[in-house]
């Protein structure tokens, strides 16, 4: 072939790229291509992300070909502009995902270009795990039994060169500005530096103020590792190829339950939720009187990401003992988190609201309980709430217990079975 697109989406690295690595491989001029769709947030983590792919893409030889616009109809156009025999991109699971696709197969279609989907978004392709009598597993063990089954596909290298086509219009490409390291460098990175002490993930990684995962997730939503590279390189730690296999797992949910960000997932679910805008907005300030909850909030608010343990207590405080809508609150999520994700966001929503994956619909985590275990110190919470850092010890995870003013509001709502005072 003598030119081929390929589109970045949610891939957006060198290294294990099946659609650049097959374009590599296919033809002798390659364009890689992302649009702008006006349509999406264009994040600063996305952003950073672009340019260090463009530098990477210059390095190879070629360069990021940027458009605005809608992303089937752009892609089209370069295509037909470039003369290009070829289209390719890593399939995708959201609604958004499928009509992308939907169009471009249309498009394509009428300009006479060969279109190809490439795996890379998730290790194990959605949809090609299935048990029996059923078109996507609806339980996770079941599920991480069968993955674990799975002869996955081999790694691809980086492409050692690339060629761009001649005389391809100045105006695509723009130089983007790059500084320290960001998207694929900076995910490879932390990666290498995360290995190092990957060995104790499993006793340390729900402990709250050690801070211990790998906190590769954005980079992970955004493609800038791939998911099937990072299995390898972790093959030893179990549990944390575990955590992996459940983002495959809501990936597979997502794709045969397209309505995974409305309607509860479960027949028969509850959907009737309050909705108490009042609560509603004391939780997204960090200001529900319990300290774990607050210090959950406050670190999104902060930061743009949240420990997974803080995001189970927070999650559930909001839904099984406030009893606001499950769908507010994961709105809330993906606006601020920079690993906001359709798949794992409303897959894990609905999993702690009850409408979700969860065989035990009905548990509900003691919030107390949940930060005497996982933050035993309170070194978590005195991190984000200033106003009662000097409560000592544990003390600071039941504020009302202890005497004196703090700025700080009685709690909301209290679990049936923990300490009360009267002093608020
Ligand atoms: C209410 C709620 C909302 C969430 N929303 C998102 C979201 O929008 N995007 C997102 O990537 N994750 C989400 N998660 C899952 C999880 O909290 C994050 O993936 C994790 O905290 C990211 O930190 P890490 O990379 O250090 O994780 P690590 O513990 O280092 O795990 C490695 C990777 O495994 C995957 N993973 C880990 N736990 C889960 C899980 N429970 N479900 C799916 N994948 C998982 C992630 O890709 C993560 O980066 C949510 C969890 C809950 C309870």
């Amino acid at each position: 072939m003598r030119v081929a697109v390929v589109l970045f989406t949610r891939d957006l690295r060198i290294h294990d790229n099946p659609a650049l690595a097959a374009a590599a491989r296919a033809a002798e001029r390659v364009v890689p291509l992302f649009v702008h769709d006006p349509a999406l947030p264009a994040p600063r983590f996305l952003a950073s992300a672009l340019a260090d792919l463009q530098s990477s893409l210059r390095r190879l030889g070629a360069d990021l070909v940027e458009r605005r616009g809608d992303p089937a109809s752009e892609a089209v156009k370069v295509a037909r502009a470039v003369g290009a025999e070829g289209l390719g991109l890593a399939e995708d699971v959201s609604r958004y995902a499928k009509h992308r696709l939907a169009r471009l197969t249309d498009a394509c279609a009428a300009e006479r270009i060969a279109l190809r989907t490439f795996p890379g978004v998730t290790i194990v392709p959605p949809g090609s795990l299935r048990p029996a009598g059923g078109d996507h597993y609806k339980v996770f063990t079941p599920y991480w039994r069968a993955w674990q089954a799975v002869k996955l596909r081999d790694v691809e290298r980086a492409p050692r060169s690339l060629r761009l086509p001649d005389d391809l219009p100045a105006s695509w490409t723009r130089d983007r500005a790059l500084s320290g390291p960001a998207g694929e460098t900076a995910a490879r990175r932390q990666l290498t530096s995360w290995l190092r002490h990957a060995s104790d993930y499993e006793e340390i990684h729900d402990n709250l103020a050690a801070d211990r995962t790998s906190r590769l997730s954005p980079y992970l939503h955004y493609g800038c590792l791939s998911p099937r590279e990072l299995v390898s390189r972790t093959e030893s730690v179990e549990p944390f190829v575990r955590q992996l296999c459940w983002r495959d797992f809501y990936h597979q949910v997502l794709d045969a339950f397209p309505d995974l960000r409305r309607k509860p997932y479960r027949p028969g679910a509850t959907d009737a939720w309050k909705d108490d805008r009042t609560a509603f907005e004391a939780w997204k300030a960090g200001q529900t009187g319990i300290p774990i909850v607050d210090a959950g909030m406050r670190q999104l608010l902060a930061e743009g990401w949240m420990h997974n343990r803080a995001r189970l207590i927070t999650a559930s405080f909001l839904t099984k003992h406030l009893g606001v809508d499950w769908r507010l609150g994961a709105d809330h999520f993906y606006d601020l988190l920079l690993d906001g994700d359709v798949a794992n966001n409303y897959g894990n929503w609905q999993w702690v609201a009850g409408t979700g994956n969860d065989t035990k619909p009905y548990r509900r985590f003691n919030p107390i309980r949940q930060a005497e275990r996982f933050d035993p110190t309170g070194d978590y919470v005195r991190r984000y709430m200033p106003e009662l850092a000097d409560l000592p010890g544990k003390a600071i995870h039941q504020p009302w217990l202890v005497p004196g003013s703090r700025g700080y509001p009685a709690p909301l709502t209290l679990p049936e079975d923990v300490g009360r005072s009267t002093q608020g």
